[in-house]
């Protein structure tokens, strides 16, 4: 409980642009309008676009609205705050995010673009699977950019998981292949392989992914198999845009928001799972080895949507 209760003042702070960017503005709103019109929808669609939560998703969340409004004969804009909430996270609904990975024999794709946070994101999660004693392997198989090998190897020193790989220029494909024959010579629990993410050439991009699940399938069928894309948060819309273009080549089964600490752009993990119907299942919260939380999409909107004395509230509540 203690760890749930600082991961929620974590949430809670990190979440403070996010909050003046959404919540603030439809604070206003609600206790600016005396009565429920179309000024007033119109309004709060504003807020939520700008806020990233994305078209598709502010139409079902201020469609539902409306809806309640109307069956539930509510007359005070200030009522509609909670219906709001729970409307969110109504559209985030995803089911139960499962972690199952963490604990099967498991070979896990990481993809995205460059710049986002790929490389740190894997040395979290190593990090992350070496502290539940895990014994982990890292496939260095984004061999396009210069240095993001160096970049893993130190990430691989600081996780103490061994590093396959990391020759600028090598097959991908052949760095995993050597990878999984380690995973399986060594009894790893958790093959962790950084994967290219260029989107600008899609089909490509797409048959590498693909030759690379074929080597895993022929190799390693037992494996338990995910694949994650890394978004940067702080891009917002163009976040959730790689995302869908990511949903396009390969079959997602999870996303993780970097730079979740300080952005205004937090929206975007509505979007996300409201859209693409795709799972976050970690978020970035900073840049060291310990900043990787798990994310629930109900903690999320109750730490955006609490109150600014919540934050000394949890000093002394149980969450
Ligand atoms: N504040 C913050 N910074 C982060 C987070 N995740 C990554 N970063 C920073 O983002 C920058 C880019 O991270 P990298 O891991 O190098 O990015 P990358 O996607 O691997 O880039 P490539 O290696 O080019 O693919 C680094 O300065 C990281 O420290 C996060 O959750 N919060």
């Amino acid at each position: 409980m203690a760890e749930e209760k600082g991961f929620f003042k974590r949430l809670f702070s990190g979440l403070s642009k996010t909050r003046d960017n959404i919540v603030s503005g439809m604070d206003s709103i609600f206790n600016g309008f005396s009565k429920i019109d179309e000024e007033f929808y119109e309004e709060l669609e504003e807020v939520l676009i700008m806020g990233d939560l994305g078209v598709q998703a502010t139409y079902d969340i201020l469609d539902d609205l409306r809806e309640k409004v109307k069956t539930q004969h509510i007359k005070e804009p200030a009522a509609c705050r909670q219906i709001l909430i729970d409307s969110i996270k109504e559209q985030m609904d995803v089911g139960e995010t499962a972690y199952e990975f963490e604990d099967k024999t498991s070979v896990v794709m990481v993809v995205g673009v460059n710049g986002v946070g790929k490389t740190t994101t894997i040395g979290k999660l190593a990090g992350k699977l070496r502290a539940q004693n895990k014994k982990v392997i890292l496939a260095a198989a984004d061999t396009f950019r210069a240095a993001a090998g160096e970049q893993l190897k130190e990430w691989a020193n600081r996780a103490q998981a061994e590093l396959i790989g990391g020759q600028e220029g090598s097959d991908p494909a052949s760095v995993v292949y050597d990878a999984v024959a380690a995973a399986k010579a060594r009894h790893a629990d958790v093959l962790l392989c950084d994967t290219a993410g260029r989107l600008h050439n899609k089909k490509n991009l797409m048959e590498e992914l693909k030759k690379i699940n074929r080597i895993v399938d022929r190799e390693y069928p037992e494996a338990f198999r995910e694949t994650l894309v890394v978004l940067d948060a702080t891009t917002g819309q163009n976040a959730l845009q790689q995302a869908r273009e990511f949903k396009e080549v390969a079959d997602i089964s999870g996303i993780i928001l970097t730079k979740m600490d300080g952005t205004a752009k937090g929206g975007i993990a509505v979007a996300i799972q409201s859209e693409l119907g795709i799972p976050v299942k970690y978020i970035g919260v900073g840049e060291t080895i310990d900043d990787l939380q798990k994310f629930n999409a109900d903690t999320f909107v109750d730490a955006l949507f609490a109150s600014t004395d919540r934050e000394s509230e949890t000093d002394n509540e149980e969450i």
